[in-house]
């Protein structure tokens, strides 16, 4: 039977090796694949990474299951022409920094509700990303969905969303993120009372699998603390009906009939599992002297490409934060850098931008195009007194990648873009006094 309000029972760790039953003794004990499993189960391996994938980097969960998965039917093409894959048919990157509105809400669920933004790389390479925002209002009902083309790394702006899956139920509040891996089975709906529409974003990452950054000089702890990661408990659904399961595969959408739940695992262990953060907890480390630090220091995942230190694609956040800085110009700098940056807002106001970036908005500056404090900010914050100051009402964030982003054709013809998006930088004016004599400050 399906148990609708059932509590939320979580694992805390990042990607930990957990043990995890519904009902008692559902585990094998001692082995994975015995002749016979309890409760008349399947054993059934879903691996994330290859089988000879060094171990610090092996995932594999073994789940036991009222039916196999593979009591399916046979896979249909569907069309779900608003989500797009890399590459694009039309190869053509825009080096002009862009803006978008918030999308407006569809009245459907969260796959009619997905719309892709901008993607680069190459999907079948595994590399790069795509990313999409999505605003819905209704549940996915009979549907369920998985991606076989990346993992889902999904960032609510508004409305929290419960993430059913083969592994476990997750309540995730704007705020939070929630990471489902690679072919993970899910649906993705309002949480009860949130009816009134969900929205935010998500990057599919083609690449190798989100993880923690390393700490380098930071030592042992901070940032995102492992221990602050969630996974879901082992949770079951034993029901017959209509259902039907979407795959996303090879950049295209396909259907097969189900006449059960797939959500049928019983028991699972392993470490390859959906997982969500709260990023209030973030351990925000910035400067207590001088300058304004790279954000870098501000990652919370990163997906790594075979170059070390130069990212698939790093998650990054903004958080409220304490501002001291001395004798600093205290926002983002004025910057052209070789990762390419595409941003969104979950709520308040971003230090670069006095206004024009909404949240659920997102804004694009591809890999070496100039960007930084719009005029507003930059003569606010060159004057303002320099006092300890609390920088509240804000979470920004930032998809990084080393690889160009491309806006989708929807995307550049959106009635949500800014086309005027440039000119908040066009009113910085010359300041420049070749014959005063500088007055500098140690
Ligand atoms: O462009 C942005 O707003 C993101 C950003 C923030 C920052 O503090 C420094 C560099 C940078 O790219
Ligand atoms: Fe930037």
């Amino acid at each position: 039977m399906r148990e609708r309000n059932a509590e939320c029972h979580y694992h805390a760790g990042f990607r930990n090796h957990v043990s995890s039953e519904a009902l008692p003794g559902a585990l094998p004990q001692g082995q994975n694949s015995p002749q016979q499993c309890p409760y008349g189960l399947y054993a059934e391996q879903l691996s994330g990474s290859a089988f000879t994938a060094p171990r610090s980097h092996n995932l594999r969960s073994w789940l036991y299951r009222i039916r196999p998965s593979v009591v399916q039917g046979a896979y249909q093409p569907m069309e779900m022409p608003q989500v797009a894959t890399a590459p694009l048919a039309e190869r053509m990157p825009d080096p002009n920094p862009m803006r978008w509105d918030p999308i407006a809400f569809c009245a459907g669920d969260f796959l009619e509700g997905l719309i892709t933004l901008a993607v680069n790389g190459d999907a079948q390479a595994q590399q790069g990303c795509a990313t999409h925002l999505y605003a819905f209002s209704r549940g996915m009902q009979q549907r369920f969905f998985y991606n076989a083309d990346g993992e889902l790394l999904i960032v609510p702006q508004q409305g929290a969303i419960e993430v059913r899956s083969e592994l476990g139920l997750l309540e995730v509040a704007s705020g939070e993120i929630v990471v489902i891996p690679r072919g993970i089975k899910f649906q993705l709906n309002p949480l009860a009372g949130h009816a009134e529409g969900c929205r935010g974003y998500v990057a599919e990452n083609y690449g190798a699998p989100l993880e923690l950054p390393s700490l380098g000089p930071i030592g042992s702890n901070g940032l995102a603390n492992p221990r602050d990661f969630l996974a879901p408990s082992a949770r079951f659904e034993d029901e017959a009906g209509d259902f039907t399961l979407v795959a996303k595969f090879g950049g295209r959408f396909w259907r097969a009939s189900l006449d059960h739940s797939p959500l049928d695992v019983v028991a699972w262990h392993g470490n390859y599992a959906p997982y969500k953060y709260d990023l209030a907890t973030f351990n925000t480390i910035n400067t207590v002297s001088f300058d304004h630090p790279d954000p870098s220091i501000f990652t919370v995942l990163t997906s790594p490409s075979d170059t070390a230190g130069v990212a698939n694609l790093d998650f990054v956040i903004f958080p409220p934060r304490w501002m001291v800085a001395e004798n600093t110009f205290r926002p983002p700098y004025f910057h052209r850098n070789l990762m390419s940056e595409l941003m969104g807002l979950i709520h308040g106001e971003y230090d670069a931008k006095r206004e024009g970036f909404r949240p659920g908005g997102a804004s694009l500056h591809n890999a070496m195009t100039p960007h930084g404090p719009d005029a507003a900010t930059f003569e606010a914050a060159s004057q303002a007194e320099l006092a300890p100051r609390y920088q509240s009402n804000t979470l920004a964030f930032m998809f990084e990648s080393r690889y160009l982003f491309q806006p989708t054709p929807q995307a550049l013809s959106s009635s949500a873009r800014q086309r005027d998006y440039g000119s908040v930088w066009q009113g910085l004016a010359s300041h420049f006094t070749p014959h005063t004599t500088p007055q500098f400050t140690p």
